[in-house]
Order: structure tokens, then sequence, then C-alpha cells
């Protein structure tokens, strides 16, 4: 079984983060950019990264009207990225023209409710209800919208994969000591999603701003 294990490489600078994945490729199966890696360098920037033969997830979250996901969608082909997200709450039209105007070895995966929120920042966006059913009713809209699969806290892993056998899952907020640190709140240990049915662990800063990234990333390894 390959690595499930993508970095996050939000990094600033582009020789850094490619030295960083350089020091760790041997203890990871991908690599994540998103926002403030493309902000900073682009599709150059994808190139680059992409040049050191790992596979690409491309996390933009896009969340706009269909017809301007969609031309985003079509404009990121020239990356080939394995992996893109946009947002369910973009609702069932955008998330079926997002798909298809994706290429056609790109998965295209909804973001549910982000990690860093919990049930009380859920109800002062005005939704009722716990994170897990937030989720679930997302993950059937994306999973009704053709999507290949959703991004969801380690939390309601288990009980989206019970519902969506064959989906794709993105679990980002883990930590290795299980415990919610800093901007995360619905976290669990990498091993825990693995075992609740993620197909990705995005894990960012535990391995990029650990004193010894190669030793982070080897420890979390050897606990799946
Ligand atoms: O719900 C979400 C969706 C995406 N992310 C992204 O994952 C990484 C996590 O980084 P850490 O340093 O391991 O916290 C980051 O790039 C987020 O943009 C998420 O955390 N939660």
């Amino acid at each position: 079984m390959s690595n499930p294990v993508y970095l996050a490489l939000d990094v600033p600078q582009l020789d850094a983060a490619k030295a960083l994945v350089e020091k760790v490729r041997g203890h990871i199966g991908g690599v994540k950019l998103g926002l403030e890696f493309f902000c900073a360098h682009g599709t150059h920037g994808v190139h680059e990264i992409a040049h050191l033969g790992l596979p690409i997830f491309l996390d933009l979250k896009l969340h706009d009207i269909p017809n301007t996901v969609a031309g985003a969608m079509q404009s990121l082909h020239v990356v080939e990225p394995a992996i893109m997200t946009v947002h369910a709450s973009g609702g069932r039209a955008m998330m079926e023209d997002a798909k298809a105007a994706a290429g056609e070895n790109t998965k295209v995966v909804a973001v549910t409710m982000l990690t860093s929120l919990d049930e009380r920042d859920l109800e002062r966006t005005g939704v009722g209800g716990t994170p897990h059913d937030h989720v679930m009713r997302l993950a059937e809209l994306a999973k009704d919208s053709g999507l290949d699969g959703i991004v969801c806290s380690g939390q309601e892993v288990k009980a989206v994969h019970k519902q969506w056998k064959d989906g794709f899952f993105v679990v980002p907020g883990l930590r290795p000591g299980g415990k919610a640190t800093g901007d995360q709140k619905r976290v669990v240990t990498p091993r825990q999603a693995r075992d609740d049915g993620a197909s990705v662990l995005v894990i960012g800063r535990p391995i990029s701003r650990a004193d010894d990234p190669l030793q982070a990333a080897r420890e979390i390894e050897a606990t799946l």
C-alpha cells in the first residue's frame, strides 16, 4: 500500500519548500500545495514541486458560481494535479461543473466543514446541528454531484466511509499526540484517521515546523 501521508507545504519560500520535500520524500506519499503556496508561486511553483516526482494535491478550495469555478478548473489543467478541492457549500451545480471541467486524472473532492471549526463556530454561521450532521449532509451532496470524495476531520471519516464505501476521503487536522493545538479543533491521530477509512492523511506543521522534520516524518510513518 502506498504511503497515505501528503505533506502540507505551507512554506512561503520556494527553495525552502523544495528542500523540505527532498528531505522527507522517502516518508511521504505526496505533497499538498494550498493557498499560501499558490498565492506566492502560482502554477510555476506547482511545476517546480511536481518536478520532484511526487503526486500533487492542489488545495485551492474553490468556491464561486459554477461558471467561474469550472473556468478555474480548466485553467489548472496545465499543472495536472492528482487531487483538487472545491467547497461543498458552493452547491450541487458548482460541484457538477467543477468535476466536468477537471482533467480526467484529477480527483475532485469537496471540503465539508473545516477542521478549524467546532459546533459553536457552526452555530455562529447560522448552521444548526452537530459537525457530524453537517459533514454527513454535505458528503451526500458531494456524492450526488458526482465528486470523487470529500475532505472532513478524522472525527467524521468513519461514519462517512460507512455510507460511501468507494469514496475518496482526505483528512487534515492530524496531530501525532491526538490533541487539538493552535487553530485545529477537530483533531485525531494519523493512525486513527487511517484506521477509520481516510484515503489521504494531510499533515503540515507536525512535520514542517518540527525541529527535525525528517525524524518527525519517520515517526509518523512508523505509527501507520
Ligand atoms: O478542513 C481543512 C481543510 C484543509 N486543511 C489544510 O490542511 C493543512 C493542515 O496543516 P497542519 O499544519 O497539519 O494543521 C493546511 O494546509 C490546511 O490548509 C485543514 O487543515 N483543514
